[in-house]
C-alpha cells in the first residue's frame, strides 16, 4: 500500500488549478508500490497519476528523474510524461511534499511474464538506453558496487536471523564482486529496477515503462543484468534460459552488446543479485511488525546470486556461441 500522505479535495483542486487540465472529477489513492504516494486522479480533460514524493527520494534528484522521463517521452519512449504547470514548472509542492502530475499511461503489469515478455523488455530496455544517449544530466548510482559494503555492514550479523551463515556468505561474496566488477564497459542512463511491476502491457503488447527513480549513470549491460534476475526465473528458483535468451535477443536487436559486456555478464549479474538481496535484508530487519509496507523476501535473491556464481559464461544465460562472437 502505498499512500503514506493524505491529500483533502480542496487542497489538490488549489493545485490543479496551476494546471491546465480542467477541473477535478474524482480522485484516489494507488496501493501498488512502496516509496511514493500516488493517486489516480480523473478531470474534465483525462486521467492523469499524482505523485507525492516521500522521504526515501531525495529532493535534489527529482529534476533528473522528472527530466529523464520528459526527454525519454520526447524521443518516442512511452513513459510517463510530467504534464507542466501554467508557469513552465514540473514540479510543484502539495500537503508539505514535492509533487508532480504525470500523464496516465494504459495497461497493466504482467504477474506471469512469459518469453514474449522477456523479448519486449529487453528491446524496450535498449530502445531506453539509446533514447537516453544525450540526456544531459548526471546522476551517479547510489546503490552500485560501492554502496554494497555499508549496506552488508548495517544489516551486520542479523543478517544470521534470515539464514545461518548469511552474513559470512554475503562478505565473501562482497569481496568477489569488489576485486572483479567490470570497468571502462559502456555507460549511459539505466534504469536500474526494470522489474515486471514496472513495464505495462496492453493486449500483448509492450505499453511503457514507468518508476524511473532509481535511474541513474551506470553500466549499460547492468541494467540488462538486472532485468535477467527480475523477469528469467521461476517461481521454484530455477532459471529459465529460454527468457533469458529471449530477453537478451530483443535487447540486442536495438543495441549491440560488446564482447566485454557479453563477457562481464556473469559478474554483472552477480552484483545485480547482491544489490537486491541486500536492500530487500535491509527493509527486512528494519521494517517494523506491523508496517503497512510489504516486505520483499531476501532469499529470492539469495537464490539468485547462487545461481550467478555458478555462471561461467553468458551462454549460460541463453546465448548461443554463434552469437557471441558475431
Ligand atoms: N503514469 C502512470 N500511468 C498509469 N499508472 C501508473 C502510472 N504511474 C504509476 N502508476 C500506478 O501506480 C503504481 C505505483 O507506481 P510506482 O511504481 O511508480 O510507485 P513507487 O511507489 O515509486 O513504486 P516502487 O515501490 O515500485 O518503487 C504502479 O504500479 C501503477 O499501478
Ligand atoms: N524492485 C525492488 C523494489 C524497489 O522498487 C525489489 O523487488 O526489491
Amino acid at each position: 500500500m502505498a499512500v503514506y500522505t493524505d491529500v483533502s479535495e480542496t487542497d489538490l483542486a488549489r493545485f490543479l488549478a496551476d494546471y491546465d487540465v480542467g477541473m477535478l472529477l474524482s480522485y484516489k489513492g494507488i496501493a501498488e508500490g512502496v516509496e511514493n504516494s500516488n493517486f489516480l486522479v480523473r478531470t474534465e480533460t483525462g486521467s492523469f497519476i499524482l505523485t507525492l514524493y516521500e522521504k526515501r527520494v531525495d529532493r535534489d534528484d527529482l529534476p533528473f528523474f522528472i527530466g529523464l522521463m520528459e526527454h525519454l517521452a520526447s524521443r518516442g519512449l512511452s513513459c510517463p510524461l510530467p504534464v507542466a504547470r501554467t508557469d513552465g514548472e514540473r514540479l510543484g509542492e502539495l500537503a508539505g511534499r514535492p509533487a508532480a502530475v504525470f500523464t496516465f499511461l494504459e495497461g497493466m503489469w504482467t504477474r506471469r511474464p512469459a518469453v514474449a515478455h522477456c523479448r519486449a523488455v529487453g528491446a524496450a530496455m535498449a530502445g531506453m538506453h539509446a533514447a537516453a544517449a544525450d540526456f544531459p544530466l548526471r546522476r551517479p548510482n547510489a546503490l552500485s558496487v560501492g554502496a554494497w559494503r555499508p549496506l552488508a555492514e548495517a544489516c551486520g550479523e542479523s543478517a544470521d536471523r534470515v539464514e545461518p551463515g548469511l552474513a559470512a556468505e554475503i562478505a565473501g561474496e562482497l569481496a568477489a564482486l569488489e576485486a572483479n566488477w567490470p570497468e571502462d564497459l559502456p555507460g549511459g542512463v539505466i534504469h536500474a529496477d526494470l522489474f515486471p511491476d514496472n513495464v505495462f502491457f496492453l493486449g500483448g503488447e509492450l505499453s511503457g515503462l514507468i518508476d524511473f527513480y532509481f535511474a541513474c549513470n551506470d553500466i549499460l549491460a547492468y541494467d540488462l543484468a538486472i532485468a535477467l534476475c527480475a523477469w528469467c526465473f521461476e517461481a521454484d528458483g530455477a532459471f529459465n534460459i529460454t527468457k533469458g535468451r529471449a530477453m537478451i535477443e530483443g535487447y540486442r536487436s536495438v543495441r549491440p552488446l560488446t564482447p566485454g559486456e557479453i563477457a562481464a555478464l556473469p559478474m554483472l549479474a552477480r552484483g545485480a543479485a547482491m544489490r537486491f538481496l541486500l536492500t530487500r535484508l535491509y527493509d527486512w530487519l528494519n521494517t517494523p511488525e506491523g508496517s503497512f509496507v510489504t516486505k520483499k523476501d531476501p532469499k529470492e535473491y539469495l537464490k539468485k546470486l547462487r545461481f550467478h556464481r555458478g555462471v561461467t559464461s553468458a551462454a549460460d544465460y541463453g546465448l548461443s556461441a554463434e552469437t557471441e562472437t558475431a
